[in-house]
């Protein structure tokens, strides 16, 4: 299998630039765990992938390389196109998701941490798969050298996610990485591996052993919050289609409620920053990172002023801006008010995950189903199609991942993969998400392959 790796998963034979000046000659004295595992089975590593800044950003615009073009319609030609009519591929992993669609390779690996899978897979219109939390290791070879094979963005929601051209290719490669990883301490046990696969397998013997695609008693539930009223209308026609295919193999879809939704976002970047915060700030010029002199005639010369010299160079605008909030957020007259609030609100949101599943979560205590639940979620995986490269303003920016969001803050799995283009849309890609419980990959997997399988069917009129 031909594979790309974003480009802040450590590789010893290419550079690793997390695409900041901070990183430009950086390379990595070993392989991240998920880069060794693939090379171990095989796969080819055909190169590194654009992606925003240390994977701040949702429309991978933030990058020393360059924005990422959408390669969708013009696949070899999409920088021949015209500058107004480029648009994103997504981000923070456009490039993992672009190499696939444009067919250089057939999965790529990236990192999600709000939702920089799903996004990009939704826009391009791939397979993106953002395992459950610990599943799949940050690790790397050599940890006295560095803290982890992928560059730490923010560790409570960082995970190795994997953008496939279909979903028997992603699939192939969760295979290969979802292993054990004794140096990662934040990898899930195998007690904890071994108990989630009991209860999904348990739970997947209601339905899924019925003659294939018979879906009779595979509850469905469709989180009411999230149709937003910033949700293209576009959108709705094709995701009622999916939610048709899916009764017809006799799923029983009915509404749920997942009322703390509207938070997600807020608690979100006040987390994620507050820890960007504190992982950025090994990048002084000194331990990690560039190295800017002082010029000669500096006045106080101090270790501080040095720091911030180097800092002020090496870091873009968007990630100066997250250090700024992050550290803000920490800091003892906000602590209360903000970062202890997003967490109150983040178990808030996970919550409301656990009382709507069927299966229970293997990570709690006590493990009694609820047999009103539901086994997936369903909902689209983004309010838009890509927007155009030059409409890029400022707020909208970080409201992209308004869908993507809860399912990373509560460490879920989540599977984005295509719908088929309607003709009531602009013709660019549209994602359709399927949630399931901690550690039942498997089921939203054979969920989306149905959906993938009902889709491929689906002959619908391009609007050009
Ligand atoms: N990194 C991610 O998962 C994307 C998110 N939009 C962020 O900028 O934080």
């Amino acid at each position: 299998m031909t594979v790309a790796v974003k480009d802040n998963i450590c590789t010893k034979s290419m550079p690793t630039t997390c695409s900041s000046a901070m990183l430009r000659d950086f390379r990595s004295p070993f392989d991240a765990t998920v880069v060794q595992l693939l090379n171990d089975s095989g796969a080819t590593i055909i190169g590194k992938a654009n992606c925003d800044e240390f994977g701040m950003g949702s429309l991978n615009v933030h990058s020393i390389h360059g924005p990422v073009v959408n390669p969708h319609q013009h696949p070899s030609s999409a920088l021949d196109w015209p500058v107004r009519e480029r648009r994103s591929a997504g981000g923070s992993s456009g490039g993992s998701a672009a190499a696939v669609a444009a067919g250089m390779c057939s999965a790529a690996l990236a990192t999600d941490t709000g939702g920089s899978v799903r996004l990009p897979a939704s826009y391009c219109g791939v397979v993106g798969l953002k395992p459950s939390y610990g599943l799949i290791s940050r690790r790397g070879i050599y940890d006295h050298l560095q803290r982890w094979g992928v560059v730490s963005f923010a560790d409570s929601l960082d995970c190795v996610g994997i953008i496939g051209k279909d979903v028997i290719s992603a699939s192939q490669v969760l295979d290969v990485l979802s292993v054990f990883d004794e140096r990662d301490p934040t990898a899930a046990r195998p007690l904890t591996r071994e108990r989630a696969q009991e209860l999904c397998s348990e739970h997947m013997a209601e339905w899924a052993s019925l003659p294939s695609g018979d879906f009779t008693k595979l509850r469905i539930g469709i989180p009411q919050e999230y149709f937003p009223v910033s949700l293209d209308s576009s959108i709705v026609s094709p995701f009622r289609r999916v939610v048709r295919a899916l009764k017809d193999r006799g799923a029983t879809v009915l509404p749920v409620s997942l009322p703390n939704t509207s938070y997600a976002l807020s608690a979100y970047y006040v987390i994620a920053s507050a820890e960007a915060s504190s992982n950025l700030a090994r990048y002084d010029g000194v331990q990690y990172g560039l190295r800017v002199p002082l010029p000669p005639d500096s006045v106080t010369k101090s270790p501080g002023e040095a720091y911030s010299h180097s800092r002020t160079a090496g870091f873009g605008a968007e990630v100066k801006r997250r250090i700024l909030l992050g550290t803000y957020a920490l800091t003892a007259d906000a602590f209360d008010n903000y970062f202890l609030q997003a967490q109150r609100l983040r178990q808030c949101i996970r919550d409301d995950f656990m009382r709507v599943f069927r299966v229970p979560n293997p990570l709690a205590r006590s493990a009694t189903p609820n047999v009103a639940g539901v086994h997936v979620l369903l909902h689209p995986s983004a309010v838009r199609t890509a927007p155009f490269l030059d409409e890029q303003d400022g707020l909208d920016a970080y409201t992209q991942d308004v869908l993507t969001v809860p399912a990373s803050l509560a460490g879920l799995p989540a599977l984005s993969l295509p719908m088929a283009v309607d003709a009531g849309g602009d013709g660019w890609p549209l994602g359709v998400s399927v949630v399931g419980q901690w550690g039942c990959e498997k089921m939203i997997l054979t969920v989306g392959s149905t959906i993938e399988n009902a889709e491929r069917g689906t002959v619908v009129t391009s609007p050009g």
